[in-house]
């Protein structure tokens, strides 16, 4: 009876659609041919039994990692038999949606030997590495140091007699320690290590080291190499190999050293090439790009799930003989709507960042670095924001769940185990804001030189018209005006750097400032973030925005996504007087407004992310709402179930039970 009702809900729902929502599932995959690629593929995963992921959180850490290492050879074999093309692969190994060896060897070994190895280099590895030859991953971080990559300990010695580097890990803190793949899996890592020449220090660059062999996988002679053991959670991110490495003297060929940046010669002087020092860290550029884009699918994965579930689930009170949806409380649709919104807009600034770091990389084969501090804080803070916010959400999606969403099967606890240290990798999330604060403090300091201010700092450029424009909101009927919220969130980021840069003018050495107000720093960097989102969602809707109802729905969730931040930081707005109390408490109505207009169509909203049910793994989450006879499937499912009376019984509970009777008795 139950099972059927809850069917019933999301038929209704559906029904209820102001928009197209075929053109919204475009919208969202960024194309119709992203579209068919994603949708294929992950219909390919789903259907393939060695695909299975619901067992994860019950095997033991080897049963589950060789279930990956299965994983992962399977869907190598498939992508050579179907002979996807590298965008289908690419979407593939993201529905198999089990962190492993390959992301690192694709997602980071390849672009690091592309980006930072030389022609004659990239020609030598690259073959071997794109047919899986050789397995490689990126080992930067050591015991001691991740944050702080020129503190780095490894040395790369040259010998100049046998043209050879020697590779060794000279202190206990040297060891490199997290590199993923690195643990179990890798044949060859790229190292950072400082370079020394003729006892000279020049800094740290990258070198291919073969690390096992190729014939038995055992660790080559110098090498002391293994896991670093369980992380947080069960299954989730201990399907990754995240290992530790230490080098005794270590001799890798001259020309395994990444020589793009700077070149060793035969006998032994180092030559810095024109490019930019810190391309050294372009890896890291680009992999902060993806996880942006990135971040809005394990958001929109947590939204789905709480959305669908909030129209099944039916708590007190009383709608025709029902209890109400608890999507019909506002106190629900507050909590989620603007998470909703969220995945939308990472969305879309996740498209962005994707163009403008193929633009810098135009730039930089052209040679033109000037746009590369841009790209890197840009991708510096928006990998921050929207991770930051996306770990958030994962847990507020759980609480929308209330105590099923405490259920491994509601696929929530596992989601947020595994992203939840994207807040850590590739850049602590605060160490990336206050580069992007350092960004915005020397922009500023800059303006008056006459360097101009590029791409996503041009608003600097009205600083005078900023620090004082009153905000143009009469009515709430204004606060649905984008240029109107777009200058609102300028006038914001513009007074708050302007108050920074001027507090950090008191100190006599800018070092001392930039610890003094460190967090104030984090505030103007994070203002300025949410600056760009806002304003990538505003572009957005300026494009051709094809199907019925579509753009409307997305005019609503981006000014539910800004008025939402505006409430939640009113106290940044309110205090650079950029607003009024009464400006605020129209904004505060209108985003009640635009909670009514998406409520009808909220699950459509979150079917346009076409995610399968394989995908989701979550009962809560299906897309047929049958959530309460599978929330029991699920739960006779448990190895605990297998038995009636529990192993351990006669041993432990019988014994305890049979002395309190006699206790009892006495
Ligand atoms: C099923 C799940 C799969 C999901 C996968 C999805 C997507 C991801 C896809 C692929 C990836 C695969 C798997 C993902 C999972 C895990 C991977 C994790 C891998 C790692 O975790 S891998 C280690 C990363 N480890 C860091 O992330 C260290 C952070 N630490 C730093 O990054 C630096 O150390 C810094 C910047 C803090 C200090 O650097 P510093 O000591 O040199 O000091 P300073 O601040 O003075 O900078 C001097 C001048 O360089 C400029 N500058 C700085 N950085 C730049 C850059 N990148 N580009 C251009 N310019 C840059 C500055 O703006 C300044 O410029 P100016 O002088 O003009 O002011
Ligand atoms: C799951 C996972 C996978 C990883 N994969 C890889 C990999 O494949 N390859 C690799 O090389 N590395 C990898 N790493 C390492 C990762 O990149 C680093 O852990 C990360 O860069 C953070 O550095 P840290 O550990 O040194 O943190 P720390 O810098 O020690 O951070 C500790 C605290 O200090 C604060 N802090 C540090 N510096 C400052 C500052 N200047 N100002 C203010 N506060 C500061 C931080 O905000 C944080 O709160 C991985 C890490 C994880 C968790």
């Amino acid at each position: 009876m139950e099972a059927e009702a809850a069917v019933d809900y999301l038929v209704d729902e559906r029904s209820k659609a102001q928009f197209d929502i075929d053109a919204m599932k475009i919208i969202w995959a960024g194309g119709k041919h992203e579209f068919e690629v994603s949708d294929r593929m992950a219909r390919l995963v789903a259907s393939d039994p060695v695909f299975r992921k619901d067992n994860r959180a019950i095997l033991d850490r080897k049963e589950l990692f060789k279930n990956t290492l299965r994983k992962a050879a399977h869907a190598w074999k498939r992508i050579i038999e179907l002979r996807l093309s590298e965008q289908e692969a690419s979407k593939l190994r993201f529905f198999v949606d089990e962190p492993a060896y390959t992301d690192l060897h694709w997602g980071m070994f390849i672009p690091v030997i592309k980006g930072q190895g030389t022609e004659e280099q990239r020609k030598k590895w690259l073959p071997m590495a794109y047919r899986m030859q050789i397995i490689g991953c990126y080992a930067q971080t050591e015991l001691g140091h991740g944050s702080n990559v020129q503190g780095l300990e490894t040395t790369a010695t040259f010998d100049p007699e046998l043209d050879e580097f020697v590779i060794h890990s000279p202190t206990l803190t040297s060891s490199k320690w997290w590199p993923g793949g690195l643990g179990r899996a890798s044949t060859h890592a790229v190292v950072f290590a400082r370079l020394i020449t003729d006892g000279k220090d020049h800094g740290i660059n990258g070198f291919i080291v073969q690390l096992r062999s190729l014939d038995d996988h055992l660790p080559l002679p110098g090498i002391i190499i293994g896991d670093i053991g369980m992380k947080f959670g069960n299954g989730a991110y201990n399907t990754m190999d995240n290992g530790f490495l230490r080098f005794d003297h270590v001799r890798i060929p001259r020309d395994q050293m990444l020589m793009r940046v700077k070149q060793v010669t035969r006998e032994g002087k180092v030559v810095q090439s024109d490019v930019p020092w810190q391309l050294l860290y372009g890896t890291m550029v680009y992999v902060r790009q993806t996880i942006v884009a990135d971040a809005s699918c394990a958001l929109s994965r947590a939204v789905c799930i709480a959305t669908r579930y909030s129209a099944v689930r039916r708590q007190f009170g009383s709608q025709n003989g029902h209890e109400t949806q608890v999507i019909d409380y506002r106190t629900q649709q507050s909590r989620l709507f603007p998470l909703l919104a969220s995945a939308y807009a990472f969305r879309f600034v996740g498209e962005w960042l994707k163009w403008l770091y193929m633009d810098v990389t135009q730039r930089l084969q052209a040679r033109d670095f000037s746009t590369l501090p841009e790209a890197h804080a840009c991708t510096a803070g928006l990998k921050s924001l929207t991770t930051s916010v996306t770990a958030d959400a994962i847990e507020e999606c759980r609480k929308l769940c209330g105590g099923h969403g405490y259920l491994c099967s509601s696929g929530l606890p596992e989601l947020f185990a595994v992203y939840v240290p994207a807040c850590t990798y590739e850049g602590d999330n605060i160490v990336l804001l206050l580069q992007v604060a350092r960004f915005l403090m020397k922009t500023v300091s800059q303006l008056g030189s006459g360097e101009r201010p590029v791409g996503t700092t041009t608003y600097l450029l009205r600083l005078e018209h900023l620090l004082q424009c009153p905000c143009d909101v009469q009515g709430a009927e204004d606060w649905l005006k984008p240029d109107v919220v777009v200058q609102l969130f300028e006038a914001r980021s513009a007074r708050m750097t302007v108050a920074c840069a001027k507090s950090l003018s008191k100190f006599s050495k800018p070092e001392d400032g930039f610890m003094d107000l460190s967090a104030d720093l984090v505030s103007v960097a994070t203002a300025h973030c949410q600056l760009i989102v806002v304003s990538k969602f505003v572009e957005k809707l300026q494009q051709d925005i094809p199907g019925e109802g579509v753009k409307q729905q997305l005019e609503a969730l981006c000014s539910i996504y800004a008025l939402s931040l505006l409430k939640k930081h009113l106290g940044d707005f309110l205090s650079t007087s950029c607003i009024t109390s009464k400006q605020a408490s129209l904004a505060n109505d209108v985003l009640r407004s635009l909670y009514s207009q998406v409520r009808p169509n909220a699950i459509a909203l979150v079917d346009a992310f076409n995610y399968t049910d394989h995908f989701l793994g979550s009962v809560l989450g299906r897309y047929d709402g049958n959530v309460y006879p599978k929330l029991y499937e699920e739960a006779l499912k448990d190895p605990l179930n297998e038995s009636v009376v529990p192993d351990g019984y006669h041993e432990y509970l019988q014994p305890v039970l049979k002395q309190r009777l006699r206790t009892a008795r006495l």
